[in-house]
């Protein structure tokens, strides 16, 4: 097969590649996520570092209390030893009575000096379930370039900060507040394993992890820089080798900088990860941290629960927006204004057969949509689950088919049309929009189809206007009809005979000089009760047109003349 790209001229030089990880008998692939890993939300940390305009104290309570109500239980609320407003925030929620739900830890981050140790650890007085974070670089350039510094001089940084952690609470917080230790080794995804491993290990050996006192070691993908497969082996790795395995709550962290964040933390949970940090729709430095909706809604939509109620998207949208001052792309998973739009007539198509069959399925085991095996083509999951109508599940313009638009019939107007009938009406609205361009909405698809089909009392046209009709039947089975109508502007009594109402309607229209020829002919209800309409639709050859029409009415009789008339009114528009 031939590849005819050519070099390009962008300095590849420049940049190396990611260390692979040896690691042959790897069982990350095999494994399967069956249950919501730990989340912790950073938003209100990691996210906010990184806004232009960090959030003002009234934002900040927004956002917490909205993470709160989706059911996070870990929430890194700031870093107080930054200034005033985080320290201010994270005394403002421990003081107010029932801000922070008794089930939920939170949780601040430091750099590993003794002062701003201090303050952090002191932010957090009366707490009920606090943790302190605190990280430190130990990838080769930041030991070279940013701390100038050995491997040994880093471990111990990463040791004396743990060993001031614990004395500061020692100090500082009373037996009120359950206190918990993370510790996360800066920039994972560039350090040596070994060393990382090392590390870790240091600062275990003095925070003592054991039977109810575990310790975080989150391992963040500061700057993404590799595959995802291989940050999952880099935590296969760590967690074969660290010890005391089961008091360490193993913590992925991924930055979004090659834009595989969501699948590294997917994976990094194959490979044994017990926790995931991230923030609402992938806020945070750079290209952002994980996007923990699309986490989250990427396990609902495998059936697994994920603890979290996303259940009003556009709610938890709406309060992300104005808490970040940013908007949503209108492609984000699970929540962007288009993604459970389709516009394309293939995907319509089907689309439409899957809700028809999802109806079907369900009718046919006497159960509602809701209790079976969510199954539409093109939408992963069902968008009202998420808050969503489906009015927008379908929208037109130019690429659009037949599916589409019969979509919009039966569910704004409930019109089953005729597949062939389907085919006609999409070549009308094919012709305008490649005439006009540009989107057609429901509002207009329903104009033109008043207009082409059916008596619009706006703009009436056609010959035949059809006032009355009454048929009889005699001992034979011959029926007679006779029509109050008015032909060319003048009121006439048609009268014809046949084998049934349409035949007598047809015979009828001959003394009018109109041949017409039925093709097809099918009817359903459009609602349930006492009023309920009836829609008849009819194929004719009408003076060598092959036509349809419609007839909305509550008798059905009368329903198919107005069929028979709009078919015929067509013909001689
Ligand atoms: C990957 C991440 O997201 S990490 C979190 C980053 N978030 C933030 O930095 C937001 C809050 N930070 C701040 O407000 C400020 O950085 C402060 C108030 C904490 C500290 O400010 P400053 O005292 O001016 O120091 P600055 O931020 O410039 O830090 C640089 C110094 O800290 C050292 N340092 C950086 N990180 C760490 C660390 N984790 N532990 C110990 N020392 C560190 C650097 O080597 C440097 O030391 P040097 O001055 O001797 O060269
Ligand atoms: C502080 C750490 C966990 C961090 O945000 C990162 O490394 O990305
Ligand atoms: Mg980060």
């Amino acid at each position: 097969m031939a590849n005819r790209q050519q070099p390009s001229p962008m300095p590849i030089h420049k940049y190396g590649r990611y260390e692979q990880v040896d690691i042959p008998d790897r069982t990350w692939p095999g494994k399967r996520i069956t249950a919501a890993p730990r989340w912790l939300s950073t938003d209100l940390r990691d996210g906010n570092q990184s806004l232009i305009d960090p959030m003002s104290p009234e934002r900040k309570r927004r956002m917490f209390d909205q993470l709160v109500k989706m059911g996070y239980k870990e929430i890194e609320v700031g870093f107080p030893a930054s200034g005033q407003t985080d320290f201010d925030f994270v005394r403002s929620i421990i003081e107010e009575e029932g801000a922070i739900p008794d089930d939920v830890t939170i949780s601040v981050l430091t750099q590993a000096r003794e002062d701003l140790i201090e303050r952090t650890v002191e932010s957090l007085k009366g707490a009920r379930r606090a943790t302190v974070h605190l990280y430190n670089a130990t990838a080769p350039v930041f030991r070279r370039v940013v701390f100038r510094a050995s491997r040994d001089d880093i471990k111990q940084i990463a040791v004396d900060g743990t060993r001031l952690v614990m004395e500061y609470a020692g100090k500082l917080l009373g037996p009120e507040t359950e206190f918990g230790y993370q510790y996360s080794p800066e920039i994972f995804t560039d350090t040596e394993l070994d060393f990382a491993l090392e590390v870790c290990e240091a600062v275990m050996d003095v925070w003592q992890p054991g039977p109810d006192r575990e310790i975080i070691l989150n391992l963040p993908a500061t700057v993404e820089r590799s595959t995802p497969s291989t940050h999952a082996d880099r935590f296969e790795w760590m967690h074969r080798n660290l010890s005391r395995r089961e008091y360490v709550c193993l913590s992925a962290h991924p930055h979004n900088d090659r834009g595989t964040a969501v699948a590294a933390a997917e994976l990094a949970l194959m490979a044994g990860a017990d926790r995931v940090e991230g923030c609402l729709f992938g806020q945070g430095e750079r290209t952002g941290n994980v996007d923990l909706v699309t986490l989250g809604m990427n396990l609902f939509s495998q059936g697994v629960d994920p603890q979290i109620d996303f259940s009003d998207i556009d709610e938890i949208r709406r309060t992300w927006e104005y808490c970040n001052q940013m908007e949503v792309h209108p492609r984000h998973p699970y929540v962007g204004d288009l993604v459970y739009t389709s516009f394309s007539g293939s995907h319509q198509d089907a689309i439409k057969k899957g809700f028809d069959a999802m109806e079907a399925d369900a009718a046919a085991r006497g159960v509602t949509v809701d209790d079976i095996e969510w199954a539409v083509p093109y939408l992963p999951i069902d968008p009202k689950d998420v808050g969503r109508s489906y009015e927008a599940v379908i929208r037109v313009n130019s690429q659009s088919g037949k599916g589409g638009i019969a979509y919009v019939l039966k569910n704004d107007h409930k019109l089953d049309l005729p597949r062939r009938m389907q085919i006609e009406f999409s070549r009308i609205i094919q012709a305008k929009t490649d005439a006009e361009g540009g989107e057609i909405t429901p509002k207009d698809i329903w104009a033109v189809f008043q207009d082409e089909y059916l008596p619009n009392p706006d703009n009436p046209w056609g010959r035949i206007q059809v006032k009355t009709g009454q048929s009889t039947t005699d001992t034979d089975g011959v029926d007679t009809l006779t029509v109050e109508a008015t032909v060319d502007g003048r009121d006439t009594v048609l009268t014809g005979s046949g084998n049934g109402p349409i035949s007598a309607f047809f015979d009828a229209l001959h003394a009018l000089g109109i041949d017409v020829r039925l093709l097809d002919y099918q009817e359903h209800t459009m609602s349930e009760g006492a009023s309920a309409q009836a829609a008849s639709y009819i194929e004719c050859a009408i003076d060598g047109q092959v036509l349809w029409g419609i007839g909305i009415d509550a008798n059905t009789t009368r329903a198919s003349l107005k069929a028979v008339v709009s078919a015929v009114n067509r013909a001689a528009r």
